[in-house]
């Protein structure tokens, strides 16, 4: 089966951008040191070891996500989710490319705001919502705090809701704050794998769940997650680690320290969001790393374009198109009345939006930028299973060349403890 997308990093080397890309042999010795993290993977594998990687081909584990689903879309009119970072990102992500009206359905609230959550419950029919409640750890501050905020509206109805009915919960096993107040309030719990850490988790039911209530095919997402991986594993394609390669190289050879994600599809703009979380958990240890920065095109254009031509030489691009996009609505040509504008005249939205991402690389690529490209032969579930696998592998694989472990995030757990901390102080 062919893969879901092509990946194209010709740009980023010193043949094609000179001085801005990396160097061949650099390339090679550095494709040379990655060749061993893809055998250790084989081998975790076999042990039974990194689920996340796992997860693409399993099927056992989907039928109670989607009963569950199947129930929340027949008894509720919306569906909101309360979990951040991981427990949200691959959802959001997701959902995005379903059709506006199941998008509709789920609402992320990812932020932790006040007036904003205020504003979300009064907007909610109470007979008529449901939480998810998403926290691998079950001790996230901001997710406890909603779910406490969230009860506290659910009694103060008119008909105070039957909590359980209202309520699923997912967190992983063992005692837990959030797990001990399911327990209390008797709410159904699902269990997050202990062993799959919440960025790396969009194939478990933490991304699938959302997206079966958005009436997506998550078994093509795990499909094209799938193929994307035994090709990568094989070294029958050798784009993820290529990918690792060149960020690595370029940030330490060329100092490209910044990654900026830029696709050309609205769907896209979560899944950028999505990638910077995973690139910078994972890689941003001991001094080391490359910053993610999830941009958006063609409105980016007119914000950052400027910057990333002229300012500072240290960014590499890495720009997501669509091979047939969407065309939405064309410009019909007897509205064209004025000669400067008959570039326009019978183009369709999508093909204007197809046209800029071209024009973009272009101007990129001329200025000396390393410019890789992923084409998307069309925007759908195996695609986008395809490409969280990508960015998963391409993330591990990228620790490994940068000498670190892309598990964990110790650094985080300071602020939290002072936020706590500060908390109780009163
Ligand atoms: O799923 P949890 O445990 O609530 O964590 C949410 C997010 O918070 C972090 O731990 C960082 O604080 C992320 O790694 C994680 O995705």
């Amino acid at each position: 089966m062919a893969q879901p997308f092509d990946h194209y990093i010709d740009a980023c080397l010193e043949a094609t951008v000179s001085d801005g890309g990396l160097r061949e042999d650099s390339f090679r010795s550095l494709i040379e040191r990655g060749r061993p993290a893809l055998r250790e993977i084989r081998g975790e594998l076999a042990r039974g070891g990194l689920p996340h990687f796992g997860l693409a081909s399993r099927r056992d584990d989907l039928r109670v996500i989607e009963s569950l689903a199947m129930r929340l879309r027949e008894d509720f009119r919306r569906v909101v989710i309360l979990g951040t970072g991981g427990s949200s990102l691959g959802g959001q992500a997701l959902v995005a490319i379903a059709p506006a009206a199941e998008r509709r359905r789920l609402v992320f609230a990812d932020n932790l705001d006040g007036g904003g959550f205020a504003e979300l419950l009064a907007d909610c029919e109470p007979a008529r919502t449901h939480f998810v409640v998403i926290s691998k750890s079950g001790s996230t501050t901001e997710t406890l705090a909603q779910t406490f905020a969230v009860l506290d509206w659910a009694r103060r109805q008119k008909r105070p809701l039957d909590l359980p009915r209202h309520f699923t919960v997912i967190t992983e096993p063992g005692d837990n704050p959030l797990r001990r107040l399911a327990d209390r309030l008797r709410l159904p719990l699902l269990d997050h794998d202990p062993e799959v850490g919440g960025r790396f988790s969009v194939l478990s039911l933490v991304g699938l769940l959302p997206g079966l209530i958005a009436g997506l095919d998550v078994m093509a997402v795990r499909k094209g997650a799938a193929l994307v991986f035994e090709r990568a594993i094989a070294e029958e394609d050798p784009a993820p680690l290529a990918a690792a390669a060149l960020a690595v190289g370029l940030a330490r050879e060329r100092g490209r320290t910044q990654q900026v994600i830029l696709p050309y599809a609205g769907a896209l703009e979560r899944f950028a969001q999505w990638h910077r979380q995973l690139w910078a958990e994972s890689l941003g240890k001991n001094g080391r790393g490359v910053t993610p920065v999830a941009a958006l095109g063609p409105v980016d254009q007119h914000s950052q374009l400027q910057l990333w031509l002229d300012g500072p030489a240290d960014k590499s691009f890495t720009v997501i198109t669509v091979a047939e996009p969407e065309p939405g609505p064309m410009i019909e040509p007897d509205l064209i009345q004025d000669p400067d504008l008959g570039y326009l005249s019978g183009q369709s939205l999508g093909a204007i939006v197809k046209i800029q991402a071209r024009a973009t690389i272009e101007t990129l690529v001329d200025r000396g930028h390393p410019t890789r490209m992923i084409r998307l032969q069309r925007l759908d579930e195996r695609t986008l299973g395809g490409l969280f696998m990508h960015f998963m592998l391409e993330t591990v694989l990228a620790a490994h060349l940068l000498g670190i472990s892309a598990y964990g995030q110790p650094a985080v757990e300071s602020s939290k403890k002072l936020t706590k901390q500060y908390l109780a102080a009163g």
